[in-house]
């Protein structure tokens, strides 16, 4: 039974799912990195929040941690690139909490406008300031949002209705989409030079963070007030303190802050300066559909192989998962074959998919494909991290689909080519969902994968397979089954033998001496 970590504050929906689902889980809130590291090597999934930091350290003791499953949206809190070049899939729930946290910036922006909560501590304290506190309207007002996703754009939505004219900086929005959301698309500094409320809705990514920087504070419109619901290194805080101070920004409205927990920073004390400990996401709704979410992402994944709104997989649903997962287990095993007989660098990988083959999903089959023909030379390589390492090492990797032309209803090829040749194998999958080898180069043949295999490479004369009996049964290697191909009779020829158990050197070396035989070599699947 798969074991699941539970490490943020999650809705006890989610606690529910998976046990019913069949998937062990502890709970264990608020631990520190050190108790964090003493026990994630017992988890097959972890979900958190923005709390847990899922770094490379953490990522690197979880030996046996495949997923992690982010109940929100922002991913900053976990090394992807750690996660990826270890094969854990790192997956988030992209809606659940938008229509909350667009609500929360709206807040923020009624709140600053009317200065609501200094009001409130006055009118608590009984001063009754009325003439203290003066707001402004938002009828008519300009509103630029650095970043219209999904967020942003109900954001919009909401400010729309508030008859604000809403202009935003998105260099991925195109212009068809803006139109549609009735915004106007704009440019960094236009929108800085336009604005009377800012509020940001990126993610905080190397290009984003700072992107309110004292630079682009300076460019804004003199009194802006910014609101920030979506990470807390987009502002330089220090920046946004001497802006306030010198009045060109009239005030802001934080609900995320650089560093978190927020218990010191330049802006606490500020009173036109309106916080919130990172709620964005907090109502019950939004934490029910995070949590339950989640948890049904990450059951799906490790109880059936379904993956959903992962951020380094695609995605391939628990029905797909089932039909596609003989068929993975084939393109690694071709892949594994192929990078196994491959001794040299390689320049590229083309991959055929015919008949039921190329109605599956293309994406995840390359991955395999790809894994099984890297780990060959580089044991690190997986599923997840393949298609970066092959891009990294400059392989050109192209994949066909192909209606079924052979006898087979469905199969793949996968073509590797070396500076030196182009080897071809291909394989498929019986009705008993086991991948068969059914050609390497030319040659013809039909051959299950097993753990330990001898791969012999011969000319078609009479005498080899008695010589090859001999010698397997004198070195007491035991014999599992035996296939032979040829490409035409007196041509060349291939044997592979399924044996019991590893292949001493020694009866490598033996085998390579024998008449006729061209190559030998030992393969593990
Ligand atoms: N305060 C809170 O509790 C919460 C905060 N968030 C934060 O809100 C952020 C936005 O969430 P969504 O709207 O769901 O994400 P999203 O991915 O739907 O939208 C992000 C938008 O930012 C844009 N973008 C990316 N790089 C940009 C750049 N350099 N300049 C301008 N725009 C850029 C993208 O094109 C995209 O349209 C999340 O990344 C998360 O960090 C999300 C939920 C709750
Ligand atoms: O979903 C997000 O990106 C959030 O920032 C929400 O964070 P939280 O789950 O409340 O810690």
């Amino acid at each position: 039974m798969p074991k699941v970590l539970i490490a943020d504050k999650l809705s006890t929906a989610a606690v529910n799912i998976f046990k019913m689902r069949g998937v062990e889980v502890d709970v264990k809130t608020g631990l520190t990195k050190e108790e964090l590291l003493k026990i994630v090597d017992q988890y097959d999934g972890i979900a958190i929040r923005s709390a847990t930091k899922i770094t490379k350290d953490v990522i690197a003791v979880a030996k046996k941690l495949k997923v992690v499953g982010r109940a929100g949206i922002g991913v900053d809190n976990v090394d992807i690139p750690a996660a990826t070049a270890a094969g854990v899939i790192v997956m988030n729930t992209p809606f659940g909490n938008s229509i909350t946290t667009a609500e929360h910036a709206i807040a923020l922006m009624m709140a600053l406008a009317r200065e609501l909560p200094a009001a409130n501590a006055s009118t608590h304290a009984g001063k009754w300031e009325k003439n203290r506190f003066m707001g402004v309207e938002l009828y008519g007002k300009t509103l630029g949002l650095i970043g219209a996703g999904n967020i942003g754009s109900i954001v919009a939505d909401r400010a729309k209705g508030l008859k604000m004219h809403v202009v935003a900086f998105d260099p991925y929005l195109s212009a068809e989409s803006a139109e549609e959301k009735g915004i106007e698309k704009v440019e960094l500094d236009d929108l800085l030079a336009r604005a009377d409320f800012i509020t940001l809705h990126t993610p905080l990514t190397p290009e984003t963070k700072g992107i309110l920087s004292a630079e682009a504070l300076a460019k804004t419109k003199k009194g802006v007030r910014i609101i920030n619901c979506a990470r807390g290194g987009l502002i330089d805080e220090a920046a946004l303190k001497a802006a306030l101070d010198s009045g060109q920004v009239a005030g802001a409205a934080l609900d995320v802050f650089a560093e978190e927990p927020a218990k010191a920073n330049p802006l606490f004390g500020n009173e036109k300066v309106v916080c919130t400990p990172h709620l964005g996401a907090s109502t019950e709704e939004a934490q029910e559909n995070v949590a339950l979410q989640v948890a049904e992402q990450i059951s799906d994944y490790l109880l059936t192989g379904a993956i959903v709104n992962a951020l380094n997989m695609p995605s391939i649903s628990a029905q797909e998962a089932q039909l596609v997962k003989p068929w993975i287990s084939l393109a690694e095993k071709l892949g594994a074959f192929a990078g196994q007989l491959t001794e040299t660098s390689i320049q590229a990988v083309e991959i055929l998919y015919e008949g039921s083959a190329a109605k599956l999903n293309q994406r995840a089959l390359t991955q395999a494909a790809l894994a099984g023909l890297l780990k060959a030379h580089m044991p690190e390589v997986n599923m997840v991290n393949a298609p970066l390492v092959a891009k990294e090492r400059g392989i050109k990797v192209s994949e066909t689909r192909r209606d079924q032309q052979g006898i087979y209803e469905g199969y793949i090829q996968i073509k590797v080519v070396t500076p030196e040749m182009t080897r071809a194998v291909a394989g498929t999958v019986f009705a008993d969902g086991h991948p068969r080898l059914i050609q390497v180069k030319d040659i013809k043949l039909d051959a299950e994968f097993a753990p330990n295999m001898i791969y012999v490479t011969n000319e078609d004369k009479p005498g080899f397979i008695g010589r090859l009996g001999t010698l397997l049964g004198d070195t007491k290697v035991n014999i599992a089954n035996f296939t032979l191909g040829r490409s035409a009779p007196g041509d060349d020829s291939i044997a592979l033998v399924q044996v019991d158990g590893e292949v001493p050197q020694a009866v490598l070396d033996a085998i390579r001496k024998l008449p006729l035989v061209k190559s030998a070599k030992a393969l593990k699947f």
